[in-house]
This record gives C-alpha cells, structure tokens and sequence, in this order.
C-alpha cells in the first residue's frame, strides 16, 4: 500500500493480549511505517530505572533527553535489550511495568517521547492509552479487544508459561483492572475490532482495509474542496466578464 509517511499516525489501544503489539508490528511493515510499542518503554524503564524500590527520576529525564536525540537508535535498544528476558523475568519486569506506570511523572515523560518523535507521522503507536493520551490527534484511532479466557490463552502461549498460568491468569486481570476505564474512553474515539475470532493476518487485514477507506475519504474530501473552488472561481470569472462586457 503506497501512503504518504508525513502526518499520518495510526494509535492502537486495547487491554493486554488482544494483539496489539503483534498486529501493530505487521500493520507498520506493511505500510512501511515505523513500530512504537509504548509497554516496551515501560517494561524497559522500569527495569533500568527502578531500582531497590527506588524510581530514579534523573535518569529516566535524561534517558528522554537522549531517546528524543537519537530515536531510531534507541527504539532498536530497547527491543534488543528486552529481547534477551527470560519468560520469569518478563512477568516480572511487566509486573514492576505496572507499577511504575502510576506514576503520572513516568507516564507524561513516556508519552512527550513518543509524541516528539513521531510528530511527522509514519508511526504505528500501540498502547492501553495510545488513542486518548499519547496520540490524541492520529489519523486512525482502532481499539483492539478480545474475550479474557482467549486474551489469557494467547499470553500463556506466548510466554511458554504453562506452569505459571495462575501467574499470568492474575497478572492479566489486574491488568484489565487497572487499564478498563481507560480502554473504555478510547472505545467512544475510535473503531474496536473484536479480535477473539479472528486470526492475526484478518486482523491486519481489516485494518489495512480501514486505512484504505480512510484514505479515500480524505482524497474524497480534498477533491471536493477543489471542485468547490473551481466552482467559485469560474462563477466570479464569469461575473466580471459579464460586467467588463455591459461597460
Ligand atoms: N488474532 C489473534 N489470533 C491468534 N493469536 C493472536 C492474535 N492476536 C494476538 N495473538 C497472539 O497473542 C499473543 C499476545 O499478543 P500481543 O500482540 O503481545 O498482545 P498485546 O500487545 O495486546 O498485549 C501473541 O503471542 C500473539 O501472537
Ligand atoms: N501505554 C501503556 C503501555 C504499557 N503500560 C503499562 O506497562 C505494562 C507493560 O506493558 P505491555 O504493553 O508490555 O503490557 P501488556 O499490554 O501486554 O499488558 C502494562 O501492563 C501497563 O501497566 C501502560 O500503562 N501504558
């Protein structure tokens, strides 16, 4: 699909495991556009940056500092450098995410990155918050959901944690806890897909299509206002012939 990179930017919300990170990937492929998961800041963050039970403030603002400096070189540390946990450590890294995650210093920091660095547009900006909070003004607004026991399936598959189901069985719900009310005002701005009987590639599919008609819409309109002008113009061009004429 050919679409302009500049001043687009597509946010994509939901509660944990509908899918965001993994349809968000492949949404940004096939756009060629650029991937922003908000939870690998978190994750990330809170496991650099929180430490003995100490968040430490100075080092996140300098890590902003940095991370605004040179996006596209962190945006691939950060991947890297949680590409290495083991499944333990990522339900434990998640679990300390979700704490630092209240602090609305941390969540405001987070949110100024990701709206600085994708202020051009070209980005597929994925979190629980993506739509209200961190892109408010992006093109496509989607919220993803799924039924809990599907969402709870998927995450154990996903971290290969069989035997820690009740672990992730708890994790999930307070994760839905935390995250409903903001879920929920994202459903009054955007469009929700239910993905629970959906495989990954229909999701992508039915997003691409959105963004087609989005598109369309937006030439649609353009094309109108152009023809309204026209119209204008030769209507007053007509008129000062018509005057020079009876002079
Ligand atoms: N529609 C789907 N069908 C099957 N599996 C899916 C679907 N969407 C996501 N998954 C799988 O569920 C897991 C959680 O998805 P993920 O993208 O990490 O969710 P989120 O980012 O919303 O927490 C991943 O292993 C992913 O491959
Ligand atoms: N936009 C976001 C992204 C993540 N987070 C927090 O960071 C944690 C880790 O992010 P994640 O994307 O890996 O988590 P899940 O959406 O998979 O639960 C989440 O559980 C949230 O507590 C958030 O508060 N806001």
């Amino acid at each position: 699909m050919n679409i302009k990179k500049k001043g687009f930017n597509i946010a994509l919300d939901g509660l944990s495991g509908v899918g965001k990170s993994s349809i968000g990937c492949q949404v940004a492929k096939r756009l060629n556009f650029t991937f922003i998961d908000s939870g690998l800041f978190y994750r990330y963050i809170a496991d650099r940056f929180y430490l003995d039970d100490t968040i430490q403030l100075n080092e996140i603002h300098l890590f902003k500092n940095k991370m605004i400096g040179s996006p596209s070189y962190y945006l691939q540390e950060i991947e890297f450098y949680l590409q290495e946990k083991t499944p333990q450590e990522e339900l434990q890294i998640g679990q300390k995410a979700s704490e630092i995650s209240k602090v609305p210093e941390i969540r405001n920091i987070i949110n100024e990155i990701i709206q600085t660095i994708t202020k051009n547009g070209g980005y597929v900006v994925v979190g629980r918050d993506a739509t209200i909070k961190i892109l408010p003004n992006a093109r496509v607004k989607l919220v993803l959901e799924a039924d809990f026991e599907m969402r709870l399936y998927r995450r154990v598959k996903q971290l290969n944690a069989e035997e820690f189901v009740a672990k992730v069985f708890s994790d999930l719900l307070k994760r839905d806890v935390d995250s409903f009310d903001l879920v929920l005002e994202a459903k009054k701005v955007a469009t929700i897909i239910n993905t629970s009987n959906l495989s990954i590639k229909q999701v992508v599919a039915r997003i691409l299509s959105r963004i087609s008609w989005v598109k369309y819409s937006d030439n649609n309109i353009l094309h109108f206002i152009i023809f309204i002008l026209f119209v204008f113009v030769y209507t007053l061009r007509a008129h000062f012939l018509e005057k020079i004429e009876s002079n």
